[in-house]
C-alpha cells in the first residue's frame, strides 16, 4: 500500500494520458504560475489567460481574492491557537478507529494527515516522517490550532468552503512558505444530519505531488462517512429507544437529544424553539457532566419558566444523548385553584419570570427605606417612582454631589425632605463619598417613623459586582433585571416606548408594530445601556422614517452591525465583514454573495450562522 502515496515522477502521468497541470509543475509551468501569483498579489487581479495558461484552478483564484480581502500577509505565519477545543468527539472516535487500520500506510509514506473540525480547526495529527512533522511545527500547523483560510490563506483546507475535494500545490498555497508541499484535503460530510463536520487532508512534499493523494483521501473520508453512519445509526436508535420507553404520558414535553439529533413530543415541540433547543442541549450536556440528576429551572425564550429532570442515555460504548422531562411552573394559586394574578408596577411594562419576581418582591416592600440596584439604565427610578405609587416624588442625584459639592448636595437633599410629602428617590447613591453617604444615612435613620419615604437606586455594573452601598438599613433590597436577561419583554418595551416617544415628537400615537425581524435583530444586543439605550434606538428608528411597521431594515446601521451576542475574535470578525461586504455588494442576494466569494451557498450559511451574522436584516 505504501508505494500508492510515494512519488512517481510527474511524467508518469504525462505519458499516460493524464494532465500534468493537475500535478507537479515542469519548470516552466512554476515560473509562469510564480509571474501570475506576483501580480495577482501586487495588484489584486491578472490577466485571464495567463491564470490559465499557469493552470490555476478557480477555487484556488477566489480563494487567493479572499486572502486578500481579509488582508492577509503571504510571507508571514501567525498561529491562531483556539483556547478550548474538545479533541474527543464522536468525529475524532471514528476517525481513529479508521486511521488505525492504516496505520501502516502512513508509516512508511513521507505524508501526514490532519484531521480538522469543520472550522478548520486541527483536531488530530498523523505524521511520521520526522522531517514533516518538524515542517507541521514551524508552521504552526498542530492540533487546536486552527488552519482555517483566515488563519493561513489558502491551502486544501478551502475544501470546507467550497464543499469540494480540493488539491493545492506548492506556489498555489497563498503563503510563500507552504510552497515546498501539496495538500489535499476532502471534506467530511455527516450522512445522517448532512452537515459539514470536518475535513481530512493529506500533507506532502511537492516534489511528491500525485493525483493519487487526493483519491487515497478520497477513500478515507468515504470509510468514514461510512463508519460514522453506523455509529450515528446506532446512537440515534439508542436514543428513539429511551425517548419511546419515557414517552408514555405525552400530556407532559418530552425531549430526547444529543449534540446532532433532537426528538420531541408534540407538547414539547409546541413550547420549544430552536433557541431553546440549544440551550436544552447545553443544560443536558452540563447535567450528564456533573451526574446530577436533580430537576433544575430553566427560562425558556418565552419567558415561560420550566423544571427540567435529566437522565442520560448511554450507548454501548458511548453516551447517546440524554431525555429530558420539562414541566412548566405554574402560576400561584389560592387553594379553591385560582390563579393569583401577579403584582404590577404601575405604569411600567413587563411579563417575564424576572420581571415578574421583581414585581412580587415590590409589592411586599410595603414600608421602610428601599435600595433597588440594577445596571445603568435598567429602570431603577421608575421602579422606584412606581413603589412610590400616587404620592408626589422628588428625585435627587447624587453623582451632582461630586460636581457642586457634598455640602450643598445636602443641603438641597434636608430641603427637600422637609419640603416632600410623598417620596425621595435618592439616585445613583453609590456615588456618594463615605462623609455624604453617612450624613444620608443618619436623614433616613432619622425619619423611619415620618411620612416621608425614601428610595434609594444604585448602579451595579455588568461587570463588577455589587459595592457595599450606604450605611442605612434597607426594609428591602430589590434588583432591576437587566435587559439582556429579559429579553422576552422585549416586544412589551418597544411598544410602551414607541407611544412614548411618539409623544415626545409630537406625533399623534400611530399604531407602530415592531415586526419579528426587527425585534429579533434588537435581541442581539448586549444592551449595556438597558432600556435608556432601548429608548434611544426607538426615538432615532422613528424620526427616520413613518413608517406603520418597522422592519429590521429601518434599524440603524451600527445597531444592525453590533447585533451579534458574540463577540468575534479579530480573524472571525474580518471574515464576517467580507461576508457583510459581499452580501451588501450583492444586495442581500446570498446566491451571488456566495458566488463572488467563490464558496458554497450551504458554506455562506454556515458562517453566517457561526459568525452570528443576521440575514434576517435587510440592511443589506
Ligand atoms: N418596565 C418598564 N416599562 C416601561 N418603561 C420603562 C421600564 N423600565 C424603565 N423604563 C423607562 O426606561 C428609561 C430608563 O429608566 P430609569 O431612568 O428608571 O433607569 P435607571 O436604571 O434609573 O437609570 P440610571 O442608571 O441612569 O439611573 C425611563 O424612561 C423609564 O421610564
Amino acid at each position: 500500500m505504501s508505494t500508492i502515496l510515494s512519488a512517481r515522477p510527474v511524467d508518469d502521468y504525462a505519458s499516460s494520458g493524464s494532465n500534468p497541470r493537475h500535478l507537479r509543475r515542469t519548470e516552466d509551468d512554476a515560473a509562469q504560475l510564480r509571474r501570475v501569483r506576483e501580480t495577482f498579489l501586487t495588484t489584486g487581479s491578472a490577466d485571464p489567460r495567463t491564470i490559465q495558461a499557469a493552470g490555476l484552478s478557480p477555487s484556488v483564484l477566489d480563494s487567493w481574492r479572499r486572502c486578500m480581502r481579509y488582508g492577509l500577509d503571504s510571507i508571514a505565519s501567525r498561529p491562531v491557537h483556539t483556547g478550548d477545543v474538545d479533541l474527543d468527539t464522536p468525529l475524532t472516535r471514528v476517525v481513529d478507529s479508521i486511521i488505525r487500520q492504516r496505520e501502516a500506510v502512513l508509516e512508511q509514506s513521507m505524508c501526514g494527515l490532519n484531521l480538522t473540525d469543520s472550522e478548520g480547526v486541527v483536531l488530530r495529527q498523523w505524521v511520521r516522517d520526522p522531517a514533516l512533522g518538524r515542517w507541521f511545527e514551524r508552521h504552526h500547523v498542530l492540533p487546536s490550532v486552527s488552519v482555517d483560510e483566515t488563519a493561513v490563506g489558502t491551502t486544501s483546507g478551502i475544501c470546507l468552503l467550497n464543499e469540494r475535494p480540493t488539491m493545492v500545490r506548492g506556489l498555489e498555497h497563498f503563503r510563500e512558505e507552504f510552497a515546498s508541499v501539496t495538500s489535499a484535503g476532502v471534506p467530511i460530510v455527516h450522512p445522517v444530519t448532512h452537515r459539514l463536520v470536518g475535513s481530512l487532508n493529506l500533507t506532502s512534499r511537492y516534489e511528491d505531488t500525485s493525483p493519487v493523494l487526493l483519491s487515497w483521501v478520497m477513500d478515507l473520508v468515504r470509510d468514514v462517512q461510512r463508519a460514522y453512519q453506523e455509529t450515528a445509526t446506532r446512537r440515534e436508535r439508542t436514543l428513539l429507544d429511551a425517548y419511546l420507553t419515557e414517552n408514555r404520558d405525552t400530556r407532559h414535553p418530552l425531549v430526547a437529544l444529543n449534540d446532532q439529533t433532537i426528538i420531541t413530543n408534540a407538547t414539547a415541540a409546541r413550547l420549544l424553539t430552536s433557541v431553546d433547543q440549544a440551550l436544552l442541549w447545553e443544560h443536558a450536556s452540563r447535567a450528564i457532566q456533573e451526574s446530577n440528576p436533580d430537576p433544575r429551572q430553566l427560562v425558556l425564550t418565552d419567558g415561560t419558566v420550566v423544571s427540567v429532570r435529566c437522565r442520560e442515555v448511554s450507548g454501548a460504548s458511548e453516551s447517546a444523548g440524554a431525555v429530558l422531562t420539562i414541566r412548566p411552573i405554574m402560576e400561584r394559586k389560592t387553594r379553591e385553584g385560582a390563579v393569583i394574578p401577579a403584582p404590577k408596577l404601575a405604569g411600567l411594562v413587563g411579563d417575564g419570570p424576572r420581571w415578574r419576581e421583581l414585581c412580587r418582591r415590590a409589592a411586599a416592600a410595603v414600608a421602610g427605606p428601599v435600595l433597588i440596584i440594577g445596571e445603568p439604565g435598567s429602570g431603577k427610578v421608575a421602579v422606584a417612582k412606581a413603589i412610590a405609587g400616587d404620592a408626589p416624588v422628588t428625585v435627587l442625584d447624587a453623582a451632582e454631589s461630586t460636581v457642586n459639592g457634598a455640602q450643598a448636595w445636602l443641603l438641597r437633599l434636608e430641603r427637600a425632605v422637609e419640603e416632600s410629602t410623598g417620596a425621595i428617590v435618592i439616585r445613583r447613591c453609590d456615588e456618594l463619598q463615605d462623609a455624604a453617604a453617612m450624613s444620608v444615612a443618619n436623614l433616613i435613620e432619622s425619619h423611619r417613623n415620618s411620612t416621608v419615604r425614601f428610595l434609594a437606586t444604585a448602579t451595579q455594573s455588568a461587570d463588577h459586582g455589587q459595592r457595599v452601598l450606604l450605611h442605612a438599613e434597607f426594609s428591602a433590597i430589590l434588583k432591576v433585571p437587566a435587559l439582556r436577561d429579559r429579553l422576552e419583554d422585549l416586544p412589551v418595551l418597544l411598544d410602551a416606548l414607541t407611544r412614548k416617544a411618539n409623544q415626545r415628537l409630537g406625533r399623534a400615537p400611530a399604531d407602530v408594530r415592531w415586526m419579528p425581524d426587527a425585534v429579533q435583530a434588537l435581541s442581539r444586543l448586549e444592551w449595556h445601556g438597558n432600556i435608556t439605550s432601548l429608548e434611544t434606538v426607538v426615538l432615532r428608528v422613528l424620526q427616520g422614517n413613518s413608517n406603520r411597521y418597522i422592519n429590521a431594515g429601518d434599524l440603524p446601521t451600527d445597531v444592525v452591525a453590533s447585533a451579534s451576542r458574540r463577540k468575534l475574535a479579530r480573524l472571525e470578525q474580518v471574515e464576517a465583514n467580507t461576508i457583510i461586504a459581499a452580501l451588501r455588494e450583492a444586495n442581500g442576494n446570498k446566491n451571488r454573495a456566495a458566488e463572488s466569494l467563490g464558496i458554497a451557498r450551504s458554506t455562506l450559511y454556515r458562517k453566517v450562522r457561526a459568525l452570528g451574522i443576521d440575514l434576517s436584516t435587510s440592511a443589506f
